[in-house]
């Protein structure tokens, strides 16, 4: 049994109906306003203008070849600067995600992880990875481990970095396979870290050249995974930092939003060069990302720009996973 955060920070116990109303949600054409995830975090959630981003996209209003708009005049990487002063406080709060709990005036306590959003109390410290060890492929959701401990999952388009970020975090060169040619990752991976929580590997969605049956299996099998995993602390939506806005991204975000799952934006490729960045600078990519991911969710979820070549953000990110999992468990 776990706990649940209800809508007014009441405590709910999951059942066998908490587990299946997600499910029958898209049939009811409606969801609740509280969230069945299985920890006591309150997360940003989608609001009822679910598509809107999307729409945006396929009706043409923001083409995703377009450069897209600054979501806010606020530097990306230069956030110290904006906690100096009451109004810039405020300013910073706006999109920001705080650890729950915390309340205004205890901002200042807190420190924001360069390149993201994202407030971490001063007790996030042993957040890194001393040990690391795969636990099993499974090909069926009900073949995954089930020993209760906190699972962070990564999905994202095939070939956006899942399993480069995974050997990234964990300091390990062949940890996770990685590969060019996209579509590498096709079962649910489980890795073990410092023996008490996972990372879990999934895999990729949206590989153009994948049969339609293949792209359905895709659909069961990790949706699924989202809906039935009781220790999921919260996925990590990862997404290309050197391209512009996908919509098929944006439709993910979308679809964890109206199921309750929790989420983190995770931007991955962040050291390529303007060159090799499509639509101009990287910057601008994930602030169009932002823009539109706005248009669906009342608040900003957690985001954070990370490179698994220079390891940018990666003690950041464990940072922020600590953080989650403190709170998960508690
Ligand atoms: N420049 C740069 N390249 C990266 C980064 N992360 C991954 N790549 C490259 O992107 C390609 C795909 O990486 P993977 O980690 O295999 O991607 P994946 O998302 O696990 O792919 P699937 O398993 O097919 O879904 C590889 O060629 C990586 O070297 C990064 O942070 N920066
Ligand atoms: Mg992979």
């Amino acid at each position: 049994m776990h706990r649940l955060a209800g809508p007014s920070g009441g405590v709910l116990q999951i059942s066998k109906l908490d587990k299946l109303l997600p499910l029958l949600w898209p049939s009811l054409g409606r969801y609740p306003s509280h969230s069945f995830r299985p920890c006591l975090i309150t997360f940003p959630q989608c609001n009822a203008n679910i598509t809107s981003s999307t729409k945006a996209i396929s009706k043409g209003k923001v083409s995703p070849l377009q450069k897209p708009d600054i979501i806010t005049e606020e530097p990306i990487t230069d956030l110290k600067k904006s906690l100096s002063g009451d109004k810039a406080q405020l300013n910073a709060l706006k999109d920001a995600f705080v650890p729950p709990t915390v309340s205004p005036a205890d901002l200042p306590s807190l420190r924001r992880l360069q390149g993201s959003n994202i407030f971490v109390a001063p007790n996030a410290v042993d957040y890194r990875v001393k040990q690391s060890a795969f636990v099993q492929a499974s090909t069926r959701v009900s073949d995954c481990p089930k020993d209760g401990l906190p699972e962070f999952a990564f999905v994202g388009r095939s070939n956006v970095g899942k399993s480069s970020l995974i050997n990234a975090l964990v300091q390990k060169k062949e940890f996770a396979e990685t590969s060019k040619k996209p579509g590498k990752t096709q079962v649910i991976n489980h890795y073990l870290i410092n023996k008490s929580w996972y990372l879990v590997d999934l895999p990729g969605y949206g590989f153009a050249n994948v049969p339609t049956d293949i792209r359905s299996t895709w659909n069961t099998f990790t949706k699924g995974y989202f809906l039935r995993s009781d220790s999921l602390v919260c996925v990590l939506l990862l997404v290309d930092a050197s391209i512009p806005p996908q919509a098929i991204d944006l439709d993910c975000a979308d679809w964890l939003g109206r199921n309750r799952v929790p989420l983190t934006v995770v931007f991955t490729k962040c050291d390529k060069t303007r060159k090799k960045v499509d639509g101009g600078k990287l910057e601008d990519n994930v602030r169009g990302f932002l823009r539109l991911l706005k248009k669906s969710y009342d608040q900003m979820p957690p985001w954070i720009m990370t490179s698994a070549v220079t390891n940018n953000g990666r003690d950041e990110l464990l940072q922020h996973l600590y953080t989650l999992r403190t709170y998960w468990s508690e």
